[in-house]
Parts: C-alpha cells; sequence; structure tokens
C-alpha cells in the first residue's frame, strides 16, 4: 500500500511500504511520461544514471511495460558513468544492459552509451557532442530558459553522501557552468574516473525523479529535501531544482524515515 504522498516546496514525495510497490510506482510513471512525451513531440528522452535504482527500474521489461510501451520513440542516456570498459562490472551501461536494457526492444543507435575507448576528459567532450548534435535535430529539445538540452526525464540515485550522477559534495565539479558533460578524476566512491551531466544539464530536463531507499540515507534525504537552514552541508541532492520541469522523490519507508513529520508516515 503507497503512503500518503506530500508536497513540500514544488517536490512531489512517493513515498512507499514496499521497493515491490516503490518500482511498479515508478515504472508506471515513466511509461506514462514516455506515452504522453511521445504524443507531444514523437521522441523520449531520458537518461539514467547507475546504482540501486536500475534494479528498481527493472519492472519496465516486464508486463505491461514491456508490450504497451513505445520503446521505439525512446532514446536513452547516462546522466553518468564510469570511466571503465563497457564489459567491466563497475559499467552503468552494463548494470542497466544486464538488468533490463537487453530485455527491450530499443532501436539499438538509440541507446547513446557513453564511449569507453576514450580518456574520461575526451568521453564527456564528444557525449557533449552527440548531444548537441541530437538537440540540433530536435531528437532532444532544448530548454528555452538555460543554454541546456532540455531531457524529457533524468532518473536518479542518492548516495549517502548526497551525490547525484558523478557530483559529489564540495567537488569543484558543483561549480561547473558551461559544459554540459563534464568528467572528474578524485570520485570519492570508486572508480575515481567519472563522465557526468552537470547541475545546469540536470536541472534543464522537464521531469527529474531521484530513486532512494534504506535507511542508511534517511539522514541524507532529510537534509535534500526539508528545509534544514543556512548550516546545511553541501549536498550536491539538494542542488537539485529543474527551472522549468518537476521533481519527483521516488522513497521507501526507510529512506523517508527522518524527514520533518515523518511520523505521519509511520503505522
Ligand atoms: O555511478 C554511480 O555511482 C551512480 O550513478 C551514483 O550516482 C549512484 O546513483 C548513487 O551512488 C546511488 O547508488 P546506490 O543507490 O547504489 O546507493
Amino acid at each position: 500500500m503507497a503512503l500518503p504522498g506530500a508536497r513540500r516546496d514544488g517536490v512531489e514525495l512517493r513515498i512507499h511500504e514496499t521497493l515491490e510497490e516503490l518500482s511498479t510506482d515508478l515504472a508506471d510513471y515513466i511509461s506514462d511520461l514516455s506515452e504522453m512525451t511521445i504524443k507531444e513531440r514523437g521522441a523520449f528522452c531520458i537518461a539514467i544514471s547507475g546504482g540501486s535504482l536500475v534494479s528498481l527500474m527493472g519492472k519496465l521489461c516486464q508486463a505491461p511495460y514491456l508490450k504497451t510501451i513505445d520503446w521505439g520513440g525512446w532514446h536513452v542516456f547516462w546522466a553518468d558513468e564510469r570511466a571503465v570498459a563497457k564489459n567491466h562490472a563497475d559499467s552503468n551501461y552494463k548494470l542497466a544492459k544486464d538488468t533490463f536494457l537487453s530485455k527491450i526492444p530499443f532501436v539499438p543507435s538509440y541507446l547513446h552509451s557513453i564511449n569507453d575507448s576514450l580518456t574520461a576528459e575526451k568521453a564527456a567532450e564528444e557525449y557533449e557532442f552527440v548531444i548537441r548534435q541530437l538537440v540540433r535535430t530536435r531528437v532532444i529539445g532544448a530548454s528555452e530558459i538555460s543554454d541546456c538540452p532540455k531531457f524529457d526525464l533524468i532518473v536518479l540515485g542518492m548516495g549517502c553522501d548526497g551525490h547525484v550522477a558523478s557530483l559529489f559534495p564540495n567537488h569543484s565539479v558543483l561549480n561547473e557552468k558551461s559544459d554540459w558533460v563534464t568528467y572528474i578524476i578524485d570520485s570519492p566512491k570508486p572508480p575515481p574516473e567519472r563522465i557526468t551531466f552537470t547541475l545546469p544539464v540536470i536541472n534543464s530536463s522537464s521531469n527529474v525523479a531521484v530513486v532512494v531507499t534504506g535507511s542508511n540515507k534517511a539522514d541524507m534525504v532529510h537534509l535534500a529535501i526539508d528545509d534544514v537552514g543556512p548550516e546545511c552541508p553541501s549536498v550536491p541532492a539538494k542542488m537539485i531544482h529543474p527551472i522549468d520541469g518537476k521533481l519527483l522523490w521516488f522513497l521507501d519507508k526507510s529512506a523517508a524515515s527522518k524527514l520533518d513529520g515523518a511520523t505521519q508516515f509511520s503505522d
């Protein structure tokens, strides 16, 4: 049973009793958004991250979604990737491919994975170039407010330290304003070299979904979502504010347990 959602400052919270319910709600949400977007503009450009959110997206390759979603209109991107070979256990591409992407009838050239034969720096440059071409040909929308692409949906996880994509707390990558895609070589979470969308790109998306589960993330969920005042440490997840879009948090009950008013969610 889904717990009652609550809205705080334009943020929609979807809090679930179980991972099973969360996973179904996430698949319903993505499926509805994809249908609406493909009807509106003929394509659905979704960027995903790595970590536990990938298995929570796994329902998409099952019934009814496998048959009902118009997969031919999907373009899949990575909001961040580790600088490793695509067949390496650390690859976000491999994780998504093995978990669900390989079971879905995508147009193969619409899976826009990050080039693994280049350095992180060059791969970031090349990925930005690929995205620029797709904005030019209007496959990806363009923000009317920022000089950024407007993805239809970016799905992110959050680490215990509050990082999203490969944007880590107190890292200079958080200040990147001009590049759409950048790289880091000193990630505190291994592997050290990563390619990542920058904050302006994430915040230009039409929709951002942050998927977080587990009690070990509860403190950070509280810091990221609640109004905790000026003393708040650098929490990248708190910097996600789509300028012309929607932000949804998909949480399980444990991750939501330290939110202000969380007692209203308890049995
Ligand atoms: O490549 C990565 O490491 C991810 O893209 C990263 O941003 C991830 O989503 C979070 O670390 C949450 O991961 P978990 O949900 O597995 O904790």
